[in-house]
């Protein structure tokens, strides 16, 4: 099994990628994982509504045949983590690949989250692109610990 990580947008910030690329070598050792990091539309000087398309067609053309598209968004589901460790865990048993995509300052495009096999949540909240990748990549190893139960997850 794979999972990969889309986002849209460099971090180069140094604030949040030591962390990132922290929990990306945990996962290593349960996964294939690979963080993909997508040009960001809005700087081109498009329109708002055409960065996002173009981000959309940047993101779609990556999807395989065997991945399940999870779209990151405020509005989405909001799940545990045991949950978490069980759609892992499903995707697993099922042999897919698992794609997650984060969007850049403008969101996700409509036909992101209309393609998502599920629209995930992190919080109510808003979250900057960059902290979204942490907090994601912490829940995937940890759904990884829960489904070998290791002691990670209390
Ligand atoms: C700064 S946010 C974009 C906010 C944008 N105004 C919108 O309406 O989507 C950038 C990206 O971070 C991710 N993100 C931010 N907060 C999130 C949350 N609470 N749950 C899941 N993803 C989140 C989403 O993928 C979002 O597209």
């Amino acid at each position: 099994m794979k999972v990969r990580l889309l986002s849209i947008g460099k971090d180069r910030s140094g604030l949040f990628e030591p962390a990132v690329q922290e929990y990306a070598r945990r996962l290593g050792h349960y996964t294939r994982f690979e963080l993909v990091e997508l040009a960001e539309a809005s700087g081109k000087k498009l329109k708002p509504g055409d960065a996002k398309a173009a981000e959309a067609e940047a993101i779609l053309a990556r999807r395989k045949p065997q991945d399940w598209l999870v779209a990151l968004d405020e509005r989405g589901s909001l799940i545990d983590s045991v949950e978490l460790g069980r759609y892992v865990g499903k995707a697993q048993t099922g042999s897919r690949d698992l794609l997650f995509v984060i969007g850049g300052d403008e969101g996700l495009d409509e036909s992101v989250r209309a393609a998502a096999h599920m629209t995930l949540s992190l919080s109510k909240m808003t979250l900057p692109h960059r902290l979204a990748r942490v907090v994601l990549v912490e829940q995937l190893y940890r759904a990884f610990t829960i489904l070998k139960g290791e002691p990670y997850h209390k």
